[in-house]
């Protein structure tokens, strides 16, 4: 991979500010899910190496936390300038490990960069509170103060994103944080932690472990020293985490899976509609936790809006992300294309009609054809479980308290979407959605600004936003008697 700056590609976990090997010497192999070939490897690190960088964090942590809060948001705007002047090549090393195309690789380190500008500018406004005594003799003061080494684990369909949505909180209110990404796209974090060493953030205040999942998730839930745990990925193993965090009483932020109902009324611009699910479905090949997993339309525009998607869908260009033409990467692994072939075919057995699309594209290769399919009804198994991956049901509905009532019944609440042109039937329905997110006449809701979460058994807390950094801060209380 040719880049204008060879050092942002690293092959060495970073710990306290120096790039490691695993003890062992063991490495993990980082594959071109576009080619299958290996393209690096990364130190196969476990419970002892995650160990050396909690501790890191841990002796890290009274320097940076007591810093002014305006160096500290100096030293993250540094890292956003310098995040982007490289952009060209970070987005490079995101295609190369992820498959998303080029532009959308773009779009997502501006959208990881504009994490790191928005929580330096937050730093400065961690208020506290004065509270008004119901005695005389005594003064109440609220301080919030960092709540300390932070742990995080990342996925690989955002692999820069996922990363500062939570690092720059964390570092923003004067935590230190070791980040475990995926083994994945493990590429993408080294270059953010250059970038992090570059821009002046001290030796142990950001490190990444790379390597075995499980041991260093073990450790990272189990030490004593980290205080928080805050992880992206699915719901199994969101539960299994949070499970590993009780017996320290850590506080846990889960951004898990998602089942998003996309709904279509009769009163909707089914044009507008149409455009809309195309971004909020095939938005990084469908293997986003915010992507429409449902759609629901009514039966008065079902054929309307089915024929008119499936035929701009039958336009959208698979290939290679470095191919300028190409809007649909290839899927992440071989065990994810078998798990969206698995969806789709249980569907079709079951009575699901293909209007387009319909199976992986390539003996061999990961790239999967973007497919709609109509007929979709209850008992499939892709109404249930998240697909991850770019096939698109759509299932007919004939009232409001019917979809209402369909939308609403998942185990998940992340995202939601609907399309209406009746302004009483889009508060009634906005309130009625059991999600942590609705989108209303739009198929794109995520950007720094706002609270990005869910409910259910779609995670807890919130990141972005003014409210993403509370989850990184403790308050306590001052009585003070005068
Ligand atoms: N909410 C979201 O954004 C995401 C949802 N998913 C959902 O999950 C499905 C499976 O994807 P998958 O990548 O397997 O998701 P996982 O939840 O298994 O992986 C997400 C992250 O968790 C890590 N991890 C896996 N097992 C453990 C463990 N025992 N202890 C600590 N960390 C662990 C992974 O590391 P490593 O990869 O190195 O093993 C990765 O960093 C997808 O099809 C999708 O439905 C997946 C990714 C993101
Ligand atoms: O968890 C994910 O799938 C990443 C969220 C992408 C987004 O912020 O829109």
């Amino acid at each position: 991979m040719k880049l204008n700056d060879p050092l942002l590609f690293r092959q060495r976990a970073y710990v306290d500010g120096a790039w490691c090997d695993a003890d062992s010497g063991a490495t993990v192999a980082v594959l071109d899910p576009a080619s299958g070939e290996t393209i690096a490897t990364v130190p196969l690190m476990g419970e002892a190496e995650a160990e050396q960088a909690i501790e890191a964090a841990h002796a890290a942590l009274p320097a940076w936390k007591t810093k002014p809060a305006k160096e500290r948001a100096k030293i993250l705007r540094r890292w956003f300038d310098l995040m982007e002047q490289h952009e060209d090549d970070l987005a490079r090393l995101m295609t190369w490990e992820q498959g998303k195309p080029l532009t959308e690789a773009v779009g997502e380190i501006r959208y990881a960069a504009s994490f790191i500008e928005w929580f330096a500018e937050e730093a400065k406004r961690l208020y506290g509170d004065v509270i008004p005594s119901p005695t005389a003799d005594k003064r109440l003061v609220v301080v919030r103060e960092p709540i300390g080494v932070c742990a995080a684990i990342t996925p690989w369909n955002f692999p820069a994103a996922m990363i500062t949505r939570k690092a720059a909180p964390a570092l923003a209110a004067g935590c230190t944080i070791v980040i475990k990404p995926a083994n994945e796209t493990p590429l993408s974090a080294l270059a953010l932690a250059e970038l992090a060493e570059r821009a002046g953030i001290p030796a142990g205040v950001f490190n990444i472990v790379t390597g075995d999942s499980a041991a260093i998730g073990r450790q990272l839930t189990g030490h004593p020293l980290v205080r928080k745990l805050s992880f992206t990925g699915s719901t199994p193993i969101g539960r299994l985490l949070m499970g590993q965090c009780a017996s320290t009483i850590k506080k846990v932020s889960l951004e898990l899976g998602g089942n998003a109902p996309f709904i279509v009324f009769d009163d909707a611009d089914v044009d507008a509609a149409v455009e809309g699910a195309l971004i909020a479905k095939y938005r990084n090949a469908g293997q986003t936790c915010v992507c429409v997993n449902r759609f629901y339309v009514h039966d008065a525009v079902y054929e309307e809006f089915a024929s008119k998607f499936a035929k701009r869908v039958a336009e959208l260009r698979v290939g290679n992300g470095f191919d300028a033409a190409t809007q649909i990467g290839p899927l992440i692994t071989a065990k994810a294309v078998g798990k969206v072939q698995e969806l789709l075919d249980d569907a079709i057995e079951k009575g699901a009609r293909v209007l387009t699309g319909g199976a992986s594209l390539s003996e061999g290769l990961q790239y999967f054809a973007p497919t709609v399919i109509a007929d979709v009804g209850a008992g499939m198994r892709l109404l249930d479980e998240e697909i991850f991956g770019p096939v698109a049901p759509i299932v007919s509905f004939s009232s409001e308290d019917e979809v209402v009532r369909l939308a609403n019944d998942t185990i998940y609440g992340l995202a939601s979407y609907f399309y209406s042109r009746d302004v009483a039937r889009v508060w009634r329905v906005a309130e009625r959605l059991e999600y942590g997110m609705v989108g209303i006449n739009t198929g794109l809701i995520s950007n720094e600004v706002v609270p990005f979460g869910g409910v259910k058994q779609s995670g807890l807390g919130r990141e972005g936003s003014k409210y993403g950094i509370e989850d990184y801060l403790e308050m306590k209380y001052l009585c003070m008697a005068v």
